[in-house]
């Protein structure tokens, strides 16, 4: 009896053994599998995020702006005419780089950990929730911005330093729209009234002279409703050859 018991001992151990070695040859096999599997299409996926899509975070007011603006053939409010009357959203990402064709697979490569600075918080509608739109002649943008909660500067406004990061993000994405790439030369910003945190604001940009390589664009920051002038600024954006960019 103890001895067949033995046996059953052993042979138990031995199952065990055997087991538990399937088990870490399966386990190694679909971890492997699994992460093979979760990372090819992240490698190879040719399509980026597109950040300036709604998200539950949105606001009413951010949501009835984007509807305006976004509608098939929605006009300008100030009567643009039929030129440049109509608005195209501009697709956003966390990287600039993935603009540019191949962008997608640049970004894996070249510092493959750097986000855009108005899109590298988790959280959804806790600092930049903006979407930019353009006129088809490329004149004007409009950016509709809903300001969060970690964009204090002043107690319940927002930080001085955070709507010259929108004014530059609006009037560069603007003049990258014309002459990519482009860098930011000059930025003067005049601060009329302060804007309240979690409050939605119009952005807009308007082109101005083009001088060669150089780019004058203004823009002003309003209230959603269009009665409060918040910010004004002019902007001048130099044209650079990509390897202006690799020099650092
Ligand atoms: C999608 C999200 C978009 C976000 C967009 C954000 C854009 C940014 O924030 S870029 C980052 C901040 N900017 C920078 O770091 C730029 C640093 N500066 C530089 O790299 C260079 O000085 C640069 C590119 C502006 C100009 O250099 P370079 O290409 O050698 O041009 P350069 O020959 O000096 O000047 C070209 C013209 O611009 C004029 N210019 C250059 N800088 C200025 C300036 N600060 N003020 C006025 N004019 C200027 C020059 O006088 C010259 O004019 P002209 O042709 O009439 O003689």
């Amino acid at each position: 009896m103890a001895k067949s018991l033995g046996h059953f001992s052993s042979l138990v151990s031995f199952t065990k053994t055997q087991l538990s070695r399937q088990c870490a040859r399966l386990f190694f096999r679909t971890s492997v599998r699994r992460t093979v599997m979760r990372a090819v299409p992240s490698i190879l996926s040719p399509k980026a995020r597109d950040f300036s899509l709604p998200n539950p975070s949105w606001g009413d007011e951010m949501m009835r702006l984007y509807n305006h603006y976004n509608q098939q053939g929605g006009v300008d409010p100030e009567g643009g005419g039929e030129q440049g009357g109509r608005w195209t959203r501009l697709p956003s990402y966390n990287r600039s780089l993935k603009y540019a064709i191949g962008g997608v697979y640049l970004s894996k490569i070249i510092q493959s950990k750097a986000r855009l600075f108005t899109r590298n918080i988790q959280q959804a509608g806790a600092a930049f929730e903006y979407v930019v739109f353009y006129t088809n002649d490329k004149q004007r943008c409009v950016c509709v911005l809903q300001a969060g909660h970690l964009l204090e500067g002043p107690p319940g406004h927002v930080h001085g330093g955070a709507i010259a990061t929108m004014i530059d993000t609006v009037t560069g994405s603007h003049a990258s729209l014309l002459c990519a790439p482009v860098m930011t030369a000059n930025l003067n910003v005049n601060y009329r009234s302060p804007i309240p945190l979690g409050s939605t604001v119009l952005i807009e940009s308007t082109l101005g002279e083009q001088e060669g390589r150089k780019m004058f664009v203004s823009c002003k920051i309003s209230s959603s409703d269009g009665s409060k002038l918040h910010t004004e600024a002019t902007a001048l954006f130099v044209s650079v050859g990509v390897s202006h960019l690799l020099r650092g």
